[in-house]
């Protein structure tokens, strides 16, 4: 009998950062971090115009203290130009690592153009927006798709809560809107194990899960410049990530909400966060799978993120246009959206929820 006929048998890799750092003023261990993964020279730092002056150099000057040769590079959009332009750098002076230092869009150039060398990665976040400063997916816009895809998970992330505490707080209320938006990415999920028989893994839908939960129910502690909520985000962000590395893809943190995000970034103009627009994504979608919407959006408004069309800064035909448009986003995973929303329902929706008004 061949045994590996049976699913209970098949090969599993899943794929884990091995060092993960968070707390006051850790931005100085990242030379400690590269010490302990053996990487001892010819580094990369991918940065950000803003995050470079607050987190780039530093990381780059204490690189350069433990005598290691560092380069920087300073990436404005996450954009496959500009992951090219980055593996062609790392190319040609041969360096040995890459550091994604700020915010998602740095993180994700340097994940991907490392993926692409195979080269190992450490990521080192300036602000806690969502939960790709820790997985093993990278969001680069190349013209058509929007949602991320899959590459190597950072080998270490050294999460500095002193830094992202400074960020700003729309930021971190982000995160928080990435996380809850598990709720529905996990019932969408089990739909499409029930109705479609997709691979569902209960330890990564369980640890889901359990990271919203936990964070709808401290939403009250969740406040501006308190270290203490950006620990509880930053690690709320880490078991979001290792239950995507668990299921081997962004299934437990990525559903009908995460769709309806990627679509509102293709018809409105100017786009909320990605994680605010998650937030407001699960409020309907809860309301689509007929559970506790209101809980949903209570949390929101407690940690102070979007809950309405105007409060994300966007018009609400466009809140409509995307839900029509949503189910055409990723057609190959399955949701409560099915085969989509009418016009007339996507009004429903938004209005019950009190989207729009
Ligand atoms: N890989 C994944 O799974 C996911 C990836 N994404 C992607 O990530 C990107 C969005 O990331 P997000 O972080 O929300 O937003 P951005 O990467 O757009 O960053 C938002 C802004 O905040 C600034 N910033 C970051 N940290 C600080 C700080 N400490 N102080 C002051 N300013 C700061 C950035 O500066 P600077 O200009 O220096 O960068 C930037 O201007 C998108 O490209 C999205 O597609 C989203 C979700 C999941
Ligand atoms: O944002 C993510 C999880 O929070 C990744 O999801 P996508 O695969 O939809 O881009
Ligand atoms: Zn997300």
């Amino acid at each position: 009998m061949d045994v590996t006929q049976n699913m209970n048998v098949q090969k599993r890799w899943m794929q884990l950062p091995r060092d993960i750092v968070i707390g006051h003023g850790v931005i100085d261990d990242v030379k400690n971090v590269c010490a302990d993964l053996k990487l001892v020279d010819n580094a990369l730092i991918v940065t950000g115009k803003s995050t470079r002056k607050i987190a780039g150099d530093i990381v780059h000057d204490s690189l350069v203290d433990s005598g290691q040769n560092v380069e920087m590079i300073v990436s404005e959009a996450a954009s496959m130009k500009e992951v090219d332009r980055v593996r062609r750098q790392a190319v040609d002076s041969d360096v040995e690592y890459l550091l994604g230092v700020g915010s998602g869009k740095s993180i994700d150039v340097a994940k991907l153009a490392a993926t692409e060398i195979e080269v190992p990665f450490i990521s080192v976040p300036t602000a806690a927006s969502h939960d790709g400063i820790v997985s093993s997916r990278a969001s680069i816009k190349d013209g058509t798709k929007t949602a991320s895809i899959q590459a190597n998970a950072p080998m270490a992330v050294v999460a500095d809560t002193e830094i992202i505490a400074n960020a700003p707080y729309r930021l971190l209320a982000s995160g928080c809107g990435d996380i809850i938006s598990n709720c529905t990415a996990v019932l969408d999920w089990q739909l499409a194990n029930r109705l479609q028989n997709v691979p569902f893994s209960e330890y990564a839908a369980a640890l889901s899960s359990m990271t919203a939960q936990i964070l709808i129910d401290s939403a009250d502690t969740i406040k501006p410049e308190l270290e203490s909520s950006v620990r509880m985000v930053v690690k709320a962000l880490v078991s979001s990530g290792v239950a995507m590395s668990i299921a081997g893809s962004s299934r437990p943190a990525s559903g009908s909400e995460h769709m309806f995000s990627h679509a509102l970034n293709k018809v409105a103009p100017i786009p909320a966060l990605h994680g605010e627009q998650c937030g407001v994504g699960t409020i309907m979608m809860m309301y689509l799978h007929g559970g506790d919407w209101k809980r949903i959006r209570d949390a929101l408004k407690i940690i102070n993120a979007p809950v309405t069309a105007e409060e994300m800064g966007i018009e609400d035909k466009y809140i409509l246009e995307a839900l029509v448009l949503s189910h055409t986003i990723r057609p190959e995973r399955y949701t409560i959206l099915a085969t989509g929303l009418t016009p007339d329902a996507a009004e429903i929706v938004a209005r019950k929820t009190k989207v729009i008004s």
